[in-house]
């Protein structure tokens, strides 16, 4: 049964015997972080049965109110990765400052940031949520990391990941070569490579954007999805359909699969805080990830992950998908008047 089965561990530790000088701190960080998403989708997946539902009465730094899967998730990656010694420190959408790993542990070279529960406002409504992480190489010399070491263009990303907490529980994962995808076995608990060398198809006809925001949207953006709904009778000369699912790792992974492009743009309701995603752990390891598999991810003015950081849960606007569609909303940002 299990001779053509690659594990998640198996795929990594292949990979890693092609770079020169690899310690293994690599694939042992990754597995640390699998162990952690595995956790995750046992509480996601047992819901009310565990308490896991409802608000936790608390908000984040980001002012948005917490739900209780928001704070375990949180505390899950924390203690999964604090004490192997491959990590330095850590940032999550959860949590203010960054967190230097205690000192009764190691530290390690890398840096580890995440949003530890994508999709927040469908956790009680049983629809698909994630887990987003993105890992950087911390200051020389294993010193106790700033915020200053996380500030860091996403071009600098080391890996970038999410799994996916949805009918089945999937972990998709690029290291800069390529794509991957790994579909959590729950009866061996074991991440299978399900997906391999996934690349996204350069046209499309879908698109995704929350739509009750439209009075707030700049022209680029009001011309683009005027033209998609204008339909094939239109400039486009086809018909386009919309999703919007309002968990962003659920949208990157439809798009992953069948193509579209998914947006989160700048408009005059975000605008003071520069868009509604952050940088750092939902905007860069999805652009790595979009990237590597093919498809293009922009503010609409610059490509994201050359972005230089300026804070550790900046916002950016996220437009990302199918090349040819992403172009096309570039340039009418370049024709915006
Ligand atoms: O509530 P809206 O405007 O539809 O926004 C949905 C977006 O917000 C998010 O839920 C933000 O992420 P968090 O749930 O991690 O805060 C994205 O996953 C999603 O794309
Ligand atoms: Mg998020
Ligand atoms: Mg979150």
């Amino acid at each position: 049964m299990h001779n053509n089965r690659t594990t998640i561990t198996q795929f990594l530790i292949e990979e890693q015997r092609h770079i020169q000088g690899a310690t293994g701190d690599f694939t042992a960080l990754l597995n640390d972080i699998v162990t952690a998403c595995k956790v995750i989708s046992n509480l996601v997946n047992y819901g009310a049965l565990v308490g896991v539902l409802g608000s936790a009465d608390t908000q984040n730094v980001q002012g948005e109110s917490q739900k209780k899967l928001d704070v375990i998730s949180n505390e899950v990656f924390l203690k999964s990765n604090e004490w192997a010694g491959h990590v330095s420190a850590m940032a999550s959408e959860e949590m203010e400052d960054i967190y230097p790993i205690p000192e009764q542990y190691p530290r390690g070279k890398y840096l580890l940031l995440f949003d530890p529960l994508d999709g927040s406002s469908n956790i009680d409504i049983n629809v698909s949520v994630g887990t987003i992480f993105s890992i950087l190489r911390g200051p020389e010399g294993l010193t106790k990391p700033t915020v200053a070491d996380f500030l860091q263009p996403g071009v600098k990303q080391v890996c970038a990941g999410y799994t996916l907490y949805g009918p089945s529980t999937m972990m998709v994962l690029t290291t800069g070569s390529g794509v991957n995808g790994f579909t959590l076995d729950q009866n061996i608990g074991e991440f299978i490579l399900s997906h391999p060398n996934l690349r996204i198809a350069p046209d499309s006809q879908e698109f995704a954007i929350n739509v009750s925001n439209m009075r707030f949207w700049k022209s680029p953006i009001k011309r683009y999805i005027d033209e998609c709904l204008a339909g094939k009778d239109g400039v486009r000369g086809k018909d386009f359909n919309m999703r919007w699912i309002a968990s962003m790792v659920a949208e990157v992974h439809r798009i992953l699969t069948r193509g579209g492009v998914f947006m989160y743009p700048l408009d005059s309701k975000n605008q003071d805080q520069g868009g509604r995603l952050r940088l750092m752990y939902e905007a860069n390891p999805m652009s790595f990830i979009i990237e590597q598999a093919g498809g293009m991810s922009t503010t609409g003015h610059e490509r994201i992950m050359e972005i230089q950081p300026t804070s550790v849960h900046q916002r950016v606007p996220v437009i990302l998908g199918s090349k040819n569609e992403v172009e096309r909303i570039i340039a009418y940002h370049l024709t915006e008047n």
